[in-house]
């Protein structure tokens, strides 16, 4: 263990700070209360004997990482039920402190699959599946992706074809590519899952729905007769979870095992057609609406491990013979570090608004209006692109910005890294979610020619483009969100432009956006970020705290924005919009931000609130004893727990004698 009190540089940065954390702590998680009451379930995790002792995930091959994980996961599970934790955020939190590096092998059960059956199973599903998932007597995962197939839905393999004299249906994965193949737990862990099949009834394929599917028997926990289950193996992070493979082979399930609360199909198989479509995507926006506050999470925690740290590292002396400096004291730290921070809590807020609309949307389509659900779609798929691009990248620069220690997992940082790329793959790839945003954009701008009204955050559309920025000297919020306003309606025009003229030059509308699906991502990812700046404004705007915490907050948040047009200048200047004094202005402005943000660096990172026994980090300690954690860490690798290892007598003894006596000059002869 580290002694020594708090780190001397560290402790002068808490004391220089010019607003107090514990303001925006309270902000963020949403007040004082709820902060206490976080804090009270973090430390009840923290201080439970099962969590205590169980070994450092790092030093554990995979079988124990996943026994591991499986326990505390487990463990916590049963605490939450015996504490009677309710509320879905609560239980993140103790859930976070019970098993913080370590992801649920029944994360999928609780995440998709329960929520799956409470929005589209009938009352008589619910009645019947619900206790037994409470219980964990069923355990479930989403079973989509296949080996061929995981972005294109509609062309998904697997086959559930209607047998009306059975009335059953047989669940079926034709060939090779068919086999589900990525879905999380359902190689070794679950012994359900929720399968998305192409219905077959009356020899018409009506597309993809859902059906629930028993994979293992429920005492023994053998797969059950025509499925072939398996582990996928090991892969760039989520180590302690069975994603799997699946093979179905005729395998009937009874009638009822369709999720019918929307889709039916009659005992004679006739087919009943929805109110609305695509609702069995459903599952898919509610974890897509919940990735951009995880991702900030994420990078919240790469932020405080490299701030600490780079508070306490000292590195070269700035004039000879001087003390060497703090590194944070270098700008360009800060430049890498001040915008990761600024990122991540503009997704904080992104994420606070789109899991919000998220609950306001999917109430209104419970009662049967599903108006709002293309916005939902693009707004969720457009965010969770967004957001988990610009948070690994974010993370990545953390990790270096820690020097070689960033490599070693005894920062930490390594393993937020793996565990958080992933989110630009699952849940639907980054590319093809923008994309889905694009075909949402050119649709609000047809219905702008067309003189309709649009929804309020594309309003900004119908501004005219020949203008110039306001922005003077003293760089405005409200000019820079007009700028990115801007930026996003020339990139969405010149998309929609180029698609017209192709048009209208004889190509085919699909060939036409075939051949500007590069221009469609920008104008999507101009969009994405405008909606990210302007959403920080505002949040910032609003929030209730004290002056100097709030004026602290904002220098963030116009980092935040300030830095989005350095990084994509030639967007905003390719039509004249800034002039070149206009850019100098924005550049002045980023260093002066650096500096401005630079006291306050620390306490703004202790503001997330995360104790030491999450981050589980040599450099990120709060106390900042950095040297010894790193030789504690060093000492604990198993490699150390013998002196001599028994390879050194297998292979380099035997070698060393070989290489001895081909030198002896007699065996040169
Ligand atoms: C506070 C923190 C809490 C944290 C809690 C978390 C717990 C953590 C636990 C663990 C963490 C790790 C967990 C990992 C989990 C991973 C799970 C998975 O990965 S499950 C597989 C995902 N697979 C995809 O996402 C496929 C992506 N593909 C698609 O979604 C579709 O194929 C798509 C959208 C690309 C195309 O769908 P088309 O082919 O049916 O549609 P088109 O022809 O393009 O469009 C037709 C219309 O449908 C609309 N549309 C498409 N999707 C829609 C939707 N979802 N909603 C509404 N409309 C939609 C479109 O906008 C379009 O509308 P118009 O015709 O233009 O009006
Ligand atoms: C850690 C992890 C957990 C997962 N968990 C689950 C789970 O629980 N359940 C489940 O069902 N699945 C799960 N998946 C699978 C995941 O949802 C898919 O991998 C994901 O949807 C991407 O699909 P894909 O692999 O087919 O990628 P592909 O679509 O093959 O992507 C390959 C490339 O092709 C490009 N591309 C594809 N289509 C287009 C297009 N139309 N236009 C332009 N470019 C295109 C993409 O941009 C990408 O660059 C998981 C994956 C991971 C990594």
């Amino acid at each position: 263990m580290a002694t020594g009190g708090v780190n001397a540089d560290l402790a002068k940065e808490r004391e220089r700070a010019t607003f107090d954390s514990e303001q925006l702590t309270n902000f963020l998680y949403r007040g004082p209360e709820k902060v206490r009451r976080k804090r009270y379930l973090q430390n009840l995790a923290i201080q439970d004997p099962v969590f205590k002792k169980a070994p450092l995930w790092a030093f554990l091959n995979r079988e124990q990482q996943y026994a591991t994980a499986l326990k505390k996961h487990l463990h916590a599970y049963r605490r939450i039920q015996e504490l009677g934790i309710t509320e879905p955020v609560e239980k993140f939190y103790y859930r976070e402190a019970a098993a913080p590096h370590e992801n649920s092998p029944i994360g999928l059960h609780e995440s998709m699959f329960i929520p799956t059956i409470e929005k589209q199973a009938t009352e008589e599903q619910k009645r019947k599946w619900l206790p037994l998932c409470h219980s964990l007597k069923m355990i479930g995962t989403y079973a989509q992706t296949e080996l061929g197939h995981g972005t294109f839905i509609r062309g998904l393999e697997t086959t559930a074809t209607y047998d009306p004299v059975a009335k059953e249906f047989i669940l079926s994965t034709p060939k090779l590519t068919a086999m589900k193949y990525w879905p999380g737990n359902l190689g070794k862990t679950t012994n359900h899952c929720l399968v998305m099949a192409q219905l077959i009834t009356k020899g018409k394929n009506h597309g993809i729905h859902m059906f629930m599917l028993q994979t293992r028997d429920m005492e023994t926990h053998q797969p059950l007769p025509g499925i072939e289950l398996g582990d996928i193996g090991p892969k760039f992070g989520f180590f302690d979870n069975d994603n799997g493979y699946m093979i179905l082979k005729d395998v009937r399930i009874p009638r009822e095992n369709m999720f019918m609360r929307y889709y039916k199909v009659l005992e004679d198989g006739t087919y009943v057609t929805p109110p609305g479509d695509r609702l069995n995507y459903l599952s898919m926006v509610l974890l897509r609406s919940a990735i951009t506050s995880m991702i900030g999470q994420h990078l919240s925690q790469a932020c405080i491990i490299a701030i600490r740290y780079s508070a306490v590292r000292r590195q070269t002396e700035i004039s000879p013979g001087g003390e060497e400096a703090q590194v944070l004291d270098y700008q360009t730290q800060q430049y890498k570090l001040f915008p990761a921070l600024a990122t991540s809590y503009a997704m904080l807020m992104a994420g606070r608004f789109m899991y919000d609309f998220y609950l306001k949307t999917t109430a209104q389509i419970e009662k049967g209006d599903l108006g709002t659900m293309p916005q939902l779609h693009a707004l969720s798929a457009g965010l969770k692109a967004f957001s988990t691009w610009e948070c690994t990248a974010a993370i990545e620069v953390c990790r270096m910005s820690c020097g070689g220690h960033g490599y070693s997992h005894a920062s930490g940082i390594p393993k937020i890294y793996v565990d958080a790329t992933p989110g630009c793959t699952y849940e639907g790839e980054n590319t093809v979610m923008m994309l889905q945003v694009a075909r949402f954009l050119m649709k609000m701008y047809t219905n702008l020619q067309k003189g309709q009204e649009l929804p309020s955050f594309v309003q900004y559309m119908t501004k005219s483009l020949d203008t110039k920025s306001c922005m003077k000297e003293e760089v405005a919020p409200k000019c820079l969100v007009m700028a990115y306003e801007h930026r996003a309606s020339r990139l969405i025009k010149a998309a929609a432009d180029a698609i017209q003229a192709m048009v209208m030059s004889g190509s085919s509308p699909q060939e036409a956006w075939n051949k500007n699906t590069v221009p469609l991502t920008w104008a999507a990812l101009a969009f994405c970020h405008m909606f990210v700046v302007k959403n920080f404004f505002e949040m910032v705007e609003d929030a209730k705290m004290d002056g100097q915490t709030k004026a602290a907050f904002m220098a963030l948040c116009k980092l935040y924005a300030v830095n989005g047009v350095i990084t994509h200048l030639g967007e905003f200047i390719q039509d004249g919009y800034l002039n070149n004094q206009q850019v100098q202005y924005i550049q002045k402005s980023l260093l002066d931000l650096l500096a401005e943000i630079r006291p306050n660096a620390v306490a703004l990172v202790d503001a997330f609130d995360y104790p030491d026994a999450i981050l589980q980090s040599c450099l990120g300690r709060y106390d900042g004893q950095v040297y010894q954690a790193l030789y504690d860490f060093a000492k604990s690798s198993p490699l150390n727990e013998k002196e001599v290892l028994d390879s050194f007598f297998d292979y380099v003894k035997p070698v060393q004698q070989e290489l001895e006596a081909m030198n002896q000059p007699m065996a040169r002869l």
